[in-house]
């Protein structure tokens, strides 16, 4: 179990995590969500003792990282894949970590079978890939065989097939009963990999609840397609409605959205206009654009990996390339 309690930390005149309080119970994975800059790295470098909070407490079963005893044995985390010497081999990397924590020459191997480097364990890691890096960061990890797991961005850079396989892996970790939590700036990948999310924004906790909850909050929008949608338009303005345009279909044909109704009622409103309709669908908002709405106010910097805020109103148009694909 992880806790934070009431966790802030300053740097100079910017406060980088505000006040944060949440647990990360075992059995499960726990995304730990927010864009970049919201803290997330700063609370995770805090609960393994390598910043000091300015003030609250972070606690692994109920004690501070710095006063565990056995810390590898208790805790894994994977902060950084390139901090590895890149003379040793995989080997004598994860020799060296094994020795200095009391942990016992056999178990490297056990670990380099697990994360599937085994075949290149001799080679120097200074030559891995970004995706062999990350195994070898993992199997560093696992070395004490520790109940709880931090991951910092592990997809970050990582090919598909990498990607898919981290995923998998730290869902068999949380099968085992084990205590996971892994940062992500992307919605779409913690749905994919997470049960529970704890979401932040500038430092602040915004959100602490299942992928489901969350995912539940996507506004509920209508989609029209046909040949008399300025009639529409003007029909559903009259009723209150606030359609606007929606990206063409595959066929490029002009498609109307309206947020926040139901198909009953945009039905119900054509057929009174008299308007011919060619599609009428329920649509959820896409998750980054729920995640954004929610976290909007507490993004730090944009552009880049589609944290531009949605700006063309109910259209969903936002433009963030993050969101292609990850319509519900
Ligand atoms: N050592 C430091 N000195 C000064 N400011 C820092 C330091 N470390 C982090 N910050 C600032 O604290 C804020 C939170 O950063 P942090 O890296 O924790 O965010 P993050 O959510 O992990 O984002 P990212 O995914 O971009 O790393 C940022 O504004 C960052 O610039």
């Amino acid at each position: 179990m992880l806790r934070v309690t009431n966790l802030t930390k300053d740097f100079g005149s910017q406060r980088a995590v505000d006040d944060l309080t949440f647990e990360v119970g075992p059995g499960r994975v726990t995304g730990f969500l927010g864009p970049n800059g919201a803290g997330k790295s700063t609370t995770m470098r805090m609960m393994l003792g390598l910043d000091r909070p300015t003030s609250g407490t972070a606690t692994i079963n109920g004690v501070p990282y710095r006063e565990l005893d056995h810390p590898l044995r208790q805790v894994g985390a994977l902060l950084d894949a390139h901090w590895v010497h890149p003379n040793r081999s995989a080997r004598s990397h994860l020799r060296w970590l094994a020795a200095s924590n009391r942990i016992p020459r056999s178990r490297v191997d056990e670990v380099l079978e697990i994360v599937g480097l085994a075949s290149v364990a001799r080679k120097r890691a200074g030559g891995f890939s970004l995706g062999m890096s990350q195994r070898l960061g993992l199997a560093g990890a696992l070395l004490g065989d520790p109940h709880t797991l931090l991951f910092d961005e592990p997809v970050n850079g990582l090919d598909p097939e990498g990607i898919v396989w981290i995923r998998g892996f730290m869902r068999q970790l949380a099968a085992e009963g084990r205590t996971v939590l892994v940062s992500s700036h992307l919605l779409t990948e913690m749905s994919l990999t997470a049960d529970h999310l704890v979401v932040i924004g500038r430092g602040r906790l915004i959100a602490d609840c299942s992928v489901e909850e969350f995912t539940g909050r996507a506004r509920q929008s209508v989609r029209v397609r046909g040949p008399e949608l300025e009639k529409l338009h003007t029909a559903l303005e009259q009723a209150g409605l606030t359609p606007a345009p929606g990206a063409p279909d595959a066929a490029g044909r002009p498609v109307m959205r309206v947020p926040d109704t139901t198909t009953d009622r945009v039905g119900d409103i054509a057929a009174a206009a008299g308007v011919t309709l060619h599609e009428l669908a329920a649509e959820s908002a896409s998750l980054e654009e729920v995640f954004m709405s929610m976290t909007a106010h507490a993004v730090d910097y944009h552009g880049g990996d589609g944290f531009r805020p949605v700006e063309s109103g109910p259209g969903g148009q936002g433009g963030q390339g993050a969101a292609e694909g990850s319509r519900r």
